[in-house]
């Protein structure tokens, strides 16, 4: 069974394309590499002795994707791929409408050409907007602050409309939390252009003297510590919701949405303390003023793909910080030569 994977180079997407191998399926790989490096799936290759097809096109060239359909039979999709920075976002919202919604349609309608209609669409704890109680369920009452977090709202939107449109349709939107870590081989991470902005690669960064020291935003927050509260999530975790997702979708026919996260909240300073531990370094910070458009606490009831994909994450936070830095540690460039 050949599962097409839009976005495959990226961190989420290689550490899927790895599981999904793992787990017998055939791997079609499509990427613009806009914010990827082809290596990534040279060390999907190797962590996994199987062969993962790659096609570096970009969704919005509808001719080209075309042609792949055309080639490769593809069964099901799972799709990453997507601009996500979410300040980059409020800076160039025509981009990122352009990118992810244009590209969306470009994809589906390709598919419903060639009647392909199973799709596992990555959206993101972000539709959440501001909840008003943690744990967060699927039901809760969704809104956004930026475009990025707009894109993935619509999207959602989009995917409701084509399945009451199209009863033939099988839709599984997962709501991911904070995904870090790395596969534990060290072969593949998160690569992150520049400087981070997410706290996981800022903190392995820092870490390895590559940065100074961790701007904190903000520690006056009604959280335990006053630092922002999150749910991290291993990705290896998270690929294997999507191997998952993509069982049920052969079972179970309709749309479902799931939240994939561990259904635990560490704040900043607990992320600080635990990598401190692992690396065996202090982790210089200072505190900043808060960054706009964050929330204090974010957290999810995972509870629904426990009982639904049958699905829980396994690994312990301890993990996620180990395997980020043995990744850290092993690639200081990411894939680029060292
Ligand atoms: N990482 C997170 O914290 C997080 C959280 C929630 C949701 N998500 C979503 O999960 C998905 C994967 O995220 P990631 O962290 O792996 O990001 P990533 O940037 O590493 O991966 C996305 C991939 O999509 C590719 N891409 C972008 N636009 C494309 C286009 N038009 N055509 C072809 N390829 C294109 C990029 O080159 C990249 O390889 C994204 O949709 C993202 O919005 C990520
Ligand atoms: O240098 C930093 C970076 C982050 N933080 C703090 O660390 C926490 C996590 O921040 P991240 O930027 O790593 O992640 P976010 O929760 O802000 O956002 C991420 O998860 C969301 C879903 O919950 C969306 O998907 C979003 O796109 C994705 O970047 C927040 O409290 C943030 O204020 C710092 O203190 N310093």
């Amino acid at each position: 069974m050949s599962i097409l994977v839009t976005g495959g180079a990226g961190y989420i997407g290689s550490h899927t394309c790895v599981e999904l191998l793992n787990s017998g399926y055939e791997v079609v790989v499509v990427d613009n590499l806009c914010n990827s490096n082809e290596e990534s799936l040279k060390r999907v290759r190797k962590i996994t002795g199987k062969e993962v097809k790659f096609y570096k096109i970009d969704l919005l060239d509808k001719s080209a994707l075309t042609e792949i359909f055309h080639k490769e039979n593809i069964d099901s999709v799972i799709h990453f791929a997507g601009l996500k920075a979410v300040g980059e976002s409020v800076s160039k919202p025509l981009e990122y409408y352009y990118n992810n919604i244009t590209g969306t349609l470009i994809l589906c309608d390709v598919m419903r050409q060639f009647g392909v209609k199973d799709i596992v669409f990555s959206s993101s704890a972000t539709v959440y907007g501001n909840p008003a109680t943690v744990p967060i369920k699927e039901n809760f009452p969704l809104s956004v602050t930026n475009p990025y977090g707009r894109t993935k709202l619509m999207l959602e939107e989009i995917f409701r409309d084509i399945y009451n449109g199209d009863h033939n349709w099988n839709i599984i939107m997962l709501r991911y939390f904070n995904p870090i870590g790395a596969h534990e081989s060290g072969l593949i991470g998160e690569d992150p252009n520049g400087i981070p902005n997410n706290l996981v690669p800022f903190i392995t960064q820092v870490a390895s003297g590559k940065l100074n020291e961790l701007g904190i935003y903000g520690n006056d927050y009604d959280t335990p510590d006053g630092s922002g509260v999150r749910d991290y999530i291993h990705v290896v975790d998270l690929a294997l919701g999507h191997v998952k997702a993509i069982e049920r979708l052969h079972n179970k026919h309709g749309i479902f949405v799931y939240n994939l996260g561990t259904g635990i909240g560490y704040s900043v300073l607990d992320m600080v303390n635990a990598f401190s531990k692992v690396c065996e370094k202090e982790i210089p910070y200072v505190i900043k003023p808060r960054r706009p458009g964050d929330i204090a606490t974010c957290y999810a009831d995972a509870s629904l793909a426990k009982k639904e994909l049958g699905w829980s994450a396994q690994r312990s936070l301890k993990e996620m910080c180990v395997d980020a830095w043995r990744w850290q540690k092993n690639n200081p460039n990411g894939y680029q030569n060292q």
